[in-house]
């Protein structure tokens, strides 16, 4: 069978957040070049583009590699309107970043004005064992909690990042059977 062309295929746009230096960028990059620096260069912001195939389906996928958040920043409306789900990372290695997700969460479903958004939950550096500061069974019960997906992963070693993205088309293509409508990005709530 031919593939569909470009402008026909699904599109989906998928949001990175978490806190600041917990290895979003990394991940996004090993994900989609195979790459990984062990320099720091904080990130303003960067979209990647990937074809990602889920069960059997192309989409073509835009990934916003954003600057981290912290406990004080707004959520840009780029990163809250228009996308199809939100890949929330923290580090093992910090506790601090672990309880950031669920401020980020909390945040996009003010602004969305939604109450619930699909997303993966993502304990990045999975490779710092002796740094560990949040366990699997922690990270586990914050993605029950939150009915998100959970994956714990090592740009640096390139453990588990596939999977994220796999996840991440799980959680937006739930609702949408074959022939079913389309999932919805999300919308600003607040004017
Ligand atoms: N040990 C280890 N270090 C990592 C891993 N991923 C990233 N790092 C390191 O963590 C630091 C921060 O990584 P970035 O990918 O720039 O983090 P970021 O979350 O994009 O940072 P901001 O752009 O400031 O939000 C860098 O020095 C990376 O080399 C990993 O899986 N394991």
């Amino acid at each position: 069978m031919a593939a569909a062309p470009s402008d026909l295929r699904k599109k989906r746009k998928i949001a990175v957040l978490g806190s600041r230096s917990v290895g979003k960028s990394s991940l996004v990059v090993r994900y989609v070049e195979d790459a990984f620096v062990d320099s720091y260069y904080p990130t303003i912001e960067n979209i990647f583009q990937k074809t990602i195939t889920y069960k059997g389906q192309p989409y073509d996928c835009d990934i916003i590699d954003t600057a981290g958040q912290d406990e004080y920043s707004i959520l840009n409306s780029k990163h809250a309107i228009g996308i199809h789900g939100y890949v929330l990372v923290y580090s093992i290695a910090s506790q601090n970043s672990f309880e950031m997700i669920q401020t980020v969460y909390d945040k996009i479903l003010n602004y969305t004005g939604t109450e619930s958004v699909p997303c993966v939950i993502v304990g990045q550096k999975s490779d710092l064992h002796v740094q560990r500061q949040v366990s699997e069974a922690e990270g586990k019960e914050l993605a029950a909690r939150l009915k998100c997906a959970w994956v714990e992963t090592s740009a640096r070693h390139n453990a588990n990042v596939a999977k994220v993205f796999e996840l991440m088309l799980q959680e937006t293509e739930k609702g949408s059977q074959e022939g079913g409508p389309e999932p919805q990005p999300s919308k600003c709530y607040i004017m």
